[in-house]
């Protein structure tokens, strides 16, 4: 085989160390499917004992950026450093050599993703991004190609590996929260710092980069409600099992009227629902398309060879464009320049706009007539109730779950407030969300 495509690799960490291994194990199927031959020729890696443990050759181990930016033989870039400000710096350092780019950093592409984008087209080179959302899983270029046809009207994902591995413990094996969080970090799911995970900003970032796809618009991270599952407790696992309901971390995006929303939070989901058999690491992320209908696309969210599974995709596709002289085939960025508008400007909902059924644990106080004056508030609020369950009792306080019919989420926040007032409630404990019913 006379061509052969070089590239460097930023990061021999978990999702470097399995692109270097997939690479090597499937180099000569991967060379007969692309019509060249893939090499690393340069790692970039602080730490050389775990680039070398990983099998990378001593000698093409660097720690400087511009022994790979400025090597005209490199041609592909692969950002699997994390973190925002080098990586970033690293990114534009090599898109304006004009190099392509692969990246499965989701934390920069929330924030910095259209600047990214423009900035790719602009140097006429790809910047692909498979394993920034679901890890392994296809979801990216099936929404850029395979769905470009239709009019995306929901994603509902689990898109954190971490949380859905912690949730499914808690659920079917009552693990406790720190300990499946240790577990979680130990098999490499978790970020460096896990709070990006458990309080939902992982999930986030992942929507936003969905969302500004699926929506043909530009959705930062903070644009994005978050909440994580901190303040999830066995009791609400034990009582979603009750209501034949199970919960998960979802990132769901809708778009209705020109208006988007976007938001992440624990959700109680129908156990008959597909994503409620979501368990452990995997992702899925179930799409509502107007041509299309609904379907799911189901995979590892996270660990080595998954998200390497990715990453090694999205090389092998800037080789092709770059064999057949097309980099940057898809790129669109062009909004604002004139005669061109191929991505819009949308409104964001407010949170308070948005719409569901909820799920409110209370505790109250156990004495005749309570039950109708926090009903009372509902209704004075346009909250209409589905179901009450009375079951638990201690001394004289009685924990109440109303499960509500879908209302909008401003009218439960300002019952709430009132409910939390009266004398007769002494907390309220917890309020989830209930979709997909
Ligand atoms: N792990 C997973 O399952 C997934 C990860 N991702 C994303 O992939 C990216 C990589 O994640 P992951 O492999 O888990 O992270 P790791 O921390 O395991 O790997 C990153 C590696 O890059 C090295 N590194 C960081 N900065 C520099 C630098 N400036 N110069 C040289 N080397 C550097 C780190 O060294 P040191 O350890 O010394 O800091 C580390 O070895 C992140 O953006 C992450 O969000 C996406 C999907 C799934
Ligand atoms: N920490 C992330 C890793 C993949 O993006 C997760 O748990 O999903
Ligand atoms: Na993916």
């Amino acid at each position: 085989m006379e061509r052969e495509i070089k590239i460097g690799l930023l990061g021999c960490g978990t999702v470097g160390g399995g692109v270097w291994k997939v690479l090597a194990k499937n180099r000569d199927n991967i060379q007969k499917k692309v019509g060249a031959d893939i090499t690393v020729k340069r790692v970039l890696e602080r730490d050389k004992e775990k680039a070398v443990a990983a099998g990378v050759p001593a000698e093409i181990i660097t720690t400087d950026i511009n022994d790979i930016i400025d090597d005209p033989e490199i041609k592909i870039v692969v950002e699997v450093i994390g973190g925002i400000e080098v990586a970033g710096e690293f990114i534009h350092k090599a898109l304006k050599a004009g190099k392509s780019v692969v990246t499965a950093n989701k934390d920069l592409l929330a924030v910095q993703g259209r600047e990214l984008y423009e900035l790719a087209e602009a140097n006429n080179c790809d910047l692909l991004f498979e394993a920034s959302v679901g890890g392994g899983i296809p979801i990216i270029r099936p929404l850029k190609e395979c769905l470009a046809g239709n009019k995306i009207e929901a994603i509902y994902g689990i898109v954190n590996g971490t949380t859905n591995y912690m949730l499914t413990k808690m659920t079917n094996e009552g693990s406790s929260y720190k300990e499946v969080l240790a577990e979680a970090q130990a098999k490499g799911y978790a970020e460096a710092d896990p709070t990006s995970d458990v309080e939902g900003l992982d999930a986030a970032r992942k929507l936003a980069i969905l969302a500004s796809i699926a929506f043909n618009a530009r959705v930062s991270f903070d644009d994005v409600y978050v909440e994580g599952i901190s303040k999830i407790t066995a009791r609400d696992i034990e009582y979603a099992k009750e209501l034949n309901f199970v919960v998960k971390l979802l990132a769901i995006g809708k778009e209705t009227d020109g208006k988007i929303e976007v938001r992440v939070h624990p959700t109680m989901i129908p156990v008959n629902h597909p994503l409620a058999s979501v368990n452990d690491v995997f992702n899925a992320i179930f799409v509502k398309g107007d041509a299309l209908g609904e379907a799911m696309f189901y995979g590892r969210g996270a660990g080595e060879l998954p998200t390497a599974s990715a990453v090694v995709g999205d090389i092998i596709d800037a080789a092709r464009n770059i064999i057949k002289g097309v980099p940057g085939r898809i790129g669109c960025t062009c909004f604002d320049r004139a005669g061109c508008s191929c991505f819009e400007k949308k409104q964001i909902k407010d949170m308070g706009e948005t719409q569901a059924k909820y799920y409110i644990r209370l505790k109250v106080l156990d004495r005749p007539g309570v039950l109708a004056a926090i009903a009372s508030v509902f209704g004075n609020q346009e909250v209409s109730v589905a179901s009450v369950i009375q079951k638990r009792n201690i001394g004289k306080i009685a924990e109440i779950v109303w499960v509500t019919h879908e209302v909008m989420e401003k009218n439960i926040q300002d019952a709430l407030k009132i409910i939390a007032g009266l004398s007769i409630v002494e907390e309220v404990s917890n309020v989830i969300r209930v979709e997909g019913e």
